[in-house]
C-alpha cells in the first residue's frame, strides 16, 4: 500500500516511523510520503489560509495550495489512470470503525488531506471527487487542532490489518469489532504470568487448556463488556436477530 499525506506539519507524522508503521515501511509493505504543503504556495509568506467568506471566526484553508499538491500526489503515482482513495479526517466525517479500516485496507492507495484551522475550502474536496474516490472520516466525536493526529489513528488502524504486517501470533480476527464472530463485540479482559499477582489470581478456566470452554468464557466477556461499555451494540445486534427470525419487538 500507498500513503501519501498532504500537510503543513510534517513532523506531526514522525510517528510512522515507529513501532509497527516504521517496520512495515522498512519491509516494504508500506510506502508512506509525506508533502509539504506550503511547498505549494507562491507568495514571499507561503500563505496556505485566508478569511472565510460570510465572515465567521479562524481562517479557511486556501484551495490553490491544496489542489497543485493533491494534482502532484496523483501525478507521481503509477499511471495509466491509478488514483488514490482521498480520505479526509473532519468531525463532519462518518464515523471511523473497524469496518472502514477493514475497506481502506483493501485500497492499494491512500491520500490523506489533514486540516487545519476551520478545514479546507469546500471547493478542494468536489474538485478531488471528480478525479477520485473520497471518504470524509471522523475518529470521533470531538474536534482537534488539525487532522494530523487523526491521519496516525487511520493510518496505524488500517496498517494492522494489512497481510505480513501483524505477526500470526497478534492476529486481528479477535480485535473488538473484528469482522465475524467478534463483530459488534469488545474484547474481553486478557491475563499473562504470573497466574497469581497481588493475590489476584488469573481465572481457573484460562488455565485449564479447555479450548471449547476458554472460548465460550472469552465470549461471555466480550458480551458483559460490550453490554456494559456499549449498550447500543447489543441493541443493533438483538434488532439484526429479531429481523432475521422476523420476530416483531
Ligand atoms: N474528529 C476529527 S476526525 C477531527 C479532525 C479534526 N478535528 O477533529
Amino acid at each position: 500500500m500507498r500513503i501519501d499525506v498532504v500537510t503543513i506539519f510534517p513532523e506531526y507524522l514522525a510517528p510512522l516511523d515507529l513501532s509497527l508503521v516504521g517496520k512495515a515501511r522498512a519491509r516494504g509493505q508500506l510506502d508512506v510520503r509525506l508533502h509539504e504543503l506550503r511547498e505549494f504556495t507562491h507568495d514571499i509568506h507561503r500563505t496556505v489560509d485566508d478569511t472565510p467568506y460570510g465572515g465567521g471566526p479562524g481562517m479557511v484553508m486556501k484551495p490553490e495550495p491544496w489542489s497543485e499538491a493533491l494534482d502532484t500526489v496523483v501525478a507521481s503515482g503509477p499511471g495509466e489512470g491509478a488514483v488514490p482513495t482521498l480520505v479526509v479526517p473532519t468531525p463532519s466525517g462518518r464515523p471511523f470503525t473497524q469496518e472502514l479500516a477493514q475497506q481502506l485496507a483493501a485500497e492499494p492507495w491512500l491520500a490523506f488531506a489533514p486540516a487545519r484551522y476551520e478545514g479546507i475550502d469546500r471547493r478542494v474536496i468536489e474538485d478531488a471527487a471528480d478525479r477520485m474516490p473520497v471518504v470524509e472520516v471522523s475518529i470521533g466525536d470531538y474536534v482537534l487542532a488539525g487532522g494530523e493526529v487523526a491521519v496516525l489513528v487511520i493510518v496505524e488502524a488500517v496498517a494492522r490489518l494489512l497481510p505480513g504486517v501483524l505477526g500470526n501470533a497478534e492476529s486481528h480476527q479477535d480485535d473488538s469489532f473484528a469482522p465475524g464472530r467478534m463483530a459488534d463485540l469488545l474484547e474481553g479482559p486478557v491475563y499473562t504470568k504470573p497466574a497469581d499477582w497481588r493475590g489476584r489470581e488469573v481465572p481457573e478456566v484460562l488455565l485449564s487448556g479447555h479450548h471449547g470452554k476458554i472460548a465460550r468464557w472469552r465470549r461471555e466477556q466480550a458480551f458483559a463488556r460490550t453490554l456494559a461499555h456499549r449498550p447500543d451494540l447489543v441493541a443493533r445486534w438483538r434488532r439484526e436477530e429479531m429481523d432475521k427470525h422476523d420476530l416483531k419487538a
